[in-house]
């Protein structure tokens, strides 16, 4: 695709079911539509990560925000339409958008970014985030069924438990409960839960949202209206996993609750060793074997290259 000086664009066929965009092509998307947020307006996005940069958001973020609003839009004109034919009885169904990729390239970061954006532009709306690691198995059942060493492949969450949650709120239904997992204690938090009550958008972030195996009749992207996969080399995953792993044994792990409290003590030579090790074992293993085949089932795939800077946009066409 090119986009020539007067803001058209032409477009060059190949068999690729996506649309490619350099850095600066995908920003020229924002620039073609003035937007109404100022820097100012900004800035309070920034407060959750301080490693994020606003040239990071509003050249990446801002156009995706923009392009997800104009599908919304589309999709209430849909909802309308079945509403007419059903004879006004559809309740309101929430846009549901998925976020998936690698541990540590970046998931948590994309979604809120893209929750702060939605909720509050073009108008204010009440946009929900839920992490699937709610809806891992809890701990004794994974010690159980001896899947320790296999947290966050598939087999490691309850799918039918997330397929269900997923089915009540497309059918309109107000209240539903998601589980909480607490990374402190390693474990699923026992009578606590998110609430999901018929928020305009949910944003459901987790490892496996594009999955589509093991011989079942439903999957997680049948209910999701928008999804997009985070990707980045792996040896870059590698590093901002070891990277993030330090900074918990400096905060999270020094918690007496921790689960991982025996790390706390370790040297930084030993930390590095440990986390490469569980890279290697469970976290680039379960990239290798089960995330990254889903990638190309993604409407958007956002490429990362060195410090989080997203160096290529791919749009399914
Ligand atoms: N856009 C970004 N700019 C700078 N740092 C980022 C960005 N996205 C993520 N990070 C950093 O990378 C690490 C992993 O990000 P996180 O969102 O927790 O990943 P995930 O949810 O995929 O495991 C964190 O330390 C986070 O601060
Ligand atoms: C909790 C996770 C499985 C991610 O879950 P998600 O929200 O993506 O479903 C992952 O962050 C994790 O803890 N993996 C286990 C290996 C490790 O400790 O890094």
């Amino acid at each position: 695709m090119t986009i020539n000086a007067d803001n058209t664009m032409t477009f060059t066929s190949n068999l690729s079911p996506f649309l490619t965009f350099d850095r600066q092509q995908w920003a020229e998307l924002r620039k073609s539509v003035p937007l109404k947020l100022t820097e100012q307006d900004l800035k309070p996005l920034l407060g959750f990560n301080e490693d994020l940069s606003l040239d990071e958001v509003s050249t990446i973020y801002l156009p995706l925000a923009r392009l997800i609003n104009y599908y919304i839009e589309e999709n209430l004109r849909r909802q309308a339409v079945l509403n007419r034919f059903l004879g006004g009885k559809n309740p309101k169904v929430p846009y549901i958008i998925s976020i998936a990729g690698s541990v540590a390239v970046g998931k948590s970061t994309s979604a809120r970014i893209l929750q702060s954006l939605l909720s509050n532009w073009p108008d204010t709306r009440k946009v929900d985030l839920i992490t699937t690691d709610g809806f891992l198995h809890p701990l004794n059942v994974l010690q159980q069924k001896n899947l320790l060493q296999k947290k966050g492949f598939p087999i490691s969450y309850d799918t039918p438990k997330l397929i269900k949650f997923l089915a009540d709120i497309k059918s309109g239904k107000p209240n539903v409960q998601a589980p909480i997992y607490s990374h402190l204690t390693y474990d699923i938090i026992p009578d606590q839960f998110d609430v999901v009550n018929q928020p305009d958008i949910l944003i459901l972030e987790g490892l496996n949202v594009l999955q589509a195996g093991n011989h079942a009749k439903t999957f997680v992207s049948d209910f999701v209206d928008f999804s997009i996969y985070v990707d980045a080399d792996e040896n870059l995953l590698q590093e901002w996993y070891i990277r993030r792993f330090l900074k918990f044994r400096q905060s999270a792990f020094n918690d007496p609750n921790s689960y991982f409290k025996h790390y706390a003590s370790l040297s930084e030579q030993e930390a590095i060793a440990v986390a490469t090790k569980i890279w290697q074992t469970i976290n680039g293993l379960n990239l290798k074997q089960n995330i990254l085949p889903t990638r190309e089932r993604a409407n958007l795939i956002l490429t990362k290259g060195a410090d989080h800077a997203v160096q290529w946009v791919k749009l399914k066409k």
